[in-house]
């Protein structure tokens, strides 16, 4: 049963919860309809547990920004899930103290690296995501190890699919308009090499539509749709509603930042791959506030500048 005065939602089955308001081939579309009959903020059952959903920019921004502390919680798994996992790294640790330490020490360890800025050679990039994958998961694995080598393989192969021509396809970006941007972005690059012969980070400020491409991609890509779940720390309200802490033992929080970064109203171009959605009426690279794909507020995501250097060097 629903707490008093909690978002409203769909009726829950006993033991499945609303497991069946949900199709196994496209379950976002399952989200967006529980949104157009229940708002911006609505509740789910998994299983006997209860879920908030956040959609849309301005609830999102309530709960992570204005309300961030009450929402920095990481869920309990063993609450939700039938399994119990030990938590290593930063990634799933609960709001803390701990959290808080292991945080600043990575993001300060990551600056030192100057990850996404310089030019890196393979090994190095290796080695760096070696440490990466200790600072934030709590393991380091040997140089020569047979699962990470297998890892590296499953995302260099992950990024040809995600970038290669079934991914347009998929995605309905209009090949015409592509090619048309290609070029564009092309005759920037060449601009740049008449000056100097390697492009480095520092670089973007003048390549405004390579800027853009590169948000367009990132924002269409929609790579964590519904982010890493959050939980709330204490009793506390959003857009109204009322989300216990104790009751529920944290509320688990899903923020569907697939719903801010195709929200209407807040795109020229909501639903197409326009790199338009980065330009002002001057021309200049903008970026707007529904630009989330690593999240926002206290949790978001640690990686943002380094994934930008990778993507430029791409
Ligand atoms: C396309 C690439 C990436 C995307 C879209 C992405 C997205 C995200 C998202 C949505 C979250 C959850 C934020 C939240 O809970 O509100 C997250 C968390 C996190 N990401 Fe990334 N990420 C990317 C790459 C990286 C990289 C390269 C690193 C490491 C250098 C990284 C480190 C982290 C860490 C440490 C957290 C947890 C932060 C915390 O719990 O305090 N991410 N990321």
């Amino acid at each position: 049963q629903r707490p008093k005065n909690f978002p409203p939602g769909p009726p829950p089955l006993p033991i499945l919860g609303n497991l069946l308001n949900f199709s196994l081939d496209n379950p976002m579309r399952d989200l967006e309809r529980l949104r157009k009959c229940y708002g911006n903020v609505y509740s789910l059952f998994i299983g006997p547990k209860p879920a908030v959903v956040i959609d849309g920019v301005q609830a999102m921004k309530e709960a992570m920004m204005s309300k961030a502390a009450d929402f920095a919680g990481r869920p309990e798994l063993s609450h939700h899930m039938p399994i119990s996992m030990p938590v290593v790294g930063m990634v799933l640790a609960d709001y803390g103290l701990s959290w808080k330490e292991h945080r600043r020490f990575a993001l300060m360890t990551l600056r030192n690296f100057g990850l996404g800025k310089h030019s890196h050679t393979l090994g190095r990039v290796c080695t760096c995501s070696n440490i990466i994958c200790q600072v934030l998961f709590g393991t380091l694995y040997g140089y020569n190890d047979e699962f990470i080598k297998v890892v590296v393989q499953c995302f260099k192969e992950n990024s040809k699919i995600a970038n290669g021509p079934w991914a347009m396809v998929s995605y309905n970006i209009s090949i015409l308009d592509f090619t048309q941007q290609h070029h564009r972005c092309q005759q920037e690059i060449d601009h740049m090499l008449e000056m100097k012969t390697q492009i480095t980070y520092d670089d973007r400020h003048n390549m405004p539509y390579m800027q853009t491409v590169i948000h367009e991609i990132q924002r269409i890509a929609n790579t964590a749709p519904l982010s890493v779940f959050h939980s709330t720390t204490k009793d506390t309200e959003l857009m109204g509603y009322f989300l216990p802490k104790k009751q529920l033992k944290g509320t688990l929080v899903i923020q569907n930042l697939n719903s801010v970064l195709n929200e209407e109203g807040q795109w020229k171009f909501p639903h197409e791959f326009k790199p338009e959605n980065f330009l002002n009426d001057q021309g200049e690279f903008v970026k707007p506030k529904a630009f989330v794909p690593f999240s926002a507020g206290s949790r978001m995501c640690l990686g943002e500048t380094h994934t930008a250097g990778y993507l430029q060097k791409l």
